[in-house]
């Protein structure tokens, strides 16, 4: 079966700074990969370049189908397939919870209210949320805040899930909400990247952990860190 997200010597570059250089990893359906790394390696750049929100120099990248770096690619259709959450949850103030989770079920996908109000109620529920359905997001904590992210991305019912450092701004304890979350998400069988600084939830819910350094990636399996070339490089991150 063919990968439902795959990368093959991706190439990327900010003016002089050549930040992915030679990127290349898979995704069966159903798996989960982790990308951990320094600050700075190229983690989120490679996440991005998967949604299309950076454009890559060279190399190729399939995502259900989708030719991401064709030129000619028809990106609304490649966004109704991918979801994204990043660390800064970005919901609308002024709307209430329900109605920031139905926002782009109706606007993008043109569901009508009703319709578009029962799928945010049985998102909302995956993410425990549901009582809050009414509530403005800043009478939520950090936490409820980005699992309503979470079912905002949900709703729109994609195939893989991105997940850019999302616990990065919460406490320990918010921390812990939110990745509950996303291991139920695993367990319901859904194809996920996470981009994350939490090592043992990455090597705990993983398929494949990806160690990314300077715009290189190593592939390991759970608990098979140390397979990486640099070794001691790799041995005193994950000793942080
Ligand atoms: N839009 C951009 N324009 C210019 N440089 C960028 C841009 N986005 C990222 N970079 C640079 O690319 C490099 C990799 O950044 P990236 O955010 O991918 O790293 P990261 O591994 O996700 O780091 P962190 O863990 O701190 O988020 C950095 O040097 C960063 O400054």
């Amino acid at each position: 079966m063919k990968p439902v997200v795959e990368l093959k010597d991706v190439h990327k570059r900010f003016g002089s700074n050549q930040v992915l250089k030679g990127v290349s990893f898979a995704i069966p359906k159903g798996e989960v990969v982790a990308i951990i790394g320094k600050s700075g390696s190229g983690k989120s750049t490679a996440l991005r370049c998967i949604d299309r929100l950076e454009i890559i120099d060279s190399g190729t990248i399939h995502v259900c189908g989708h030719a991401v770096h064709d030129p000619g690619l028809d990106i609304r259709s490649l966004r109704k397939d991918v979801g994204i959450v990043f660390q800064s949850y970005n919901l609308f103030p002024h709307l209430t919870v329900e109605q920031n989770v139905t926002l782009a079920l109706k606007a993008v996908k043109g569901q009508p209210t009703g319709q578009a109000r029962v799928i945010a109620e049985r998102t909302l529920r995956q993410v425990g949320l549901l009582e809050k359905a009414q509530a403005y997001p800043e009478q939520l904590s950090g936490g409820q805040q980005q699992r309503v992210a979470i079912a905002r991305s949900l709703a729109m019912e994609p195939q893989v899930m991105l997940f850019d450092e999302v616990t990065s701004a919460l406490d320990p304890q918010l921390t812990g909400e939110v990745l509950r979350v996303i291991e139920a998400l695993a367990e319901g069988g859904m194809t996920m990247v996470l981009v994350t600084h939490e090592m043992d939830f990455a090597a705990r819910l993983a398929d494949t952990v990806i160690y990314m350094h300077e715009g290189r990636v190593w592939e390991t399996g759970p608990g098979s860190m140390l397979q990486a070339p640099q070794t001691a490089e790799l041995r005193e991150f994950l000793s942080h």
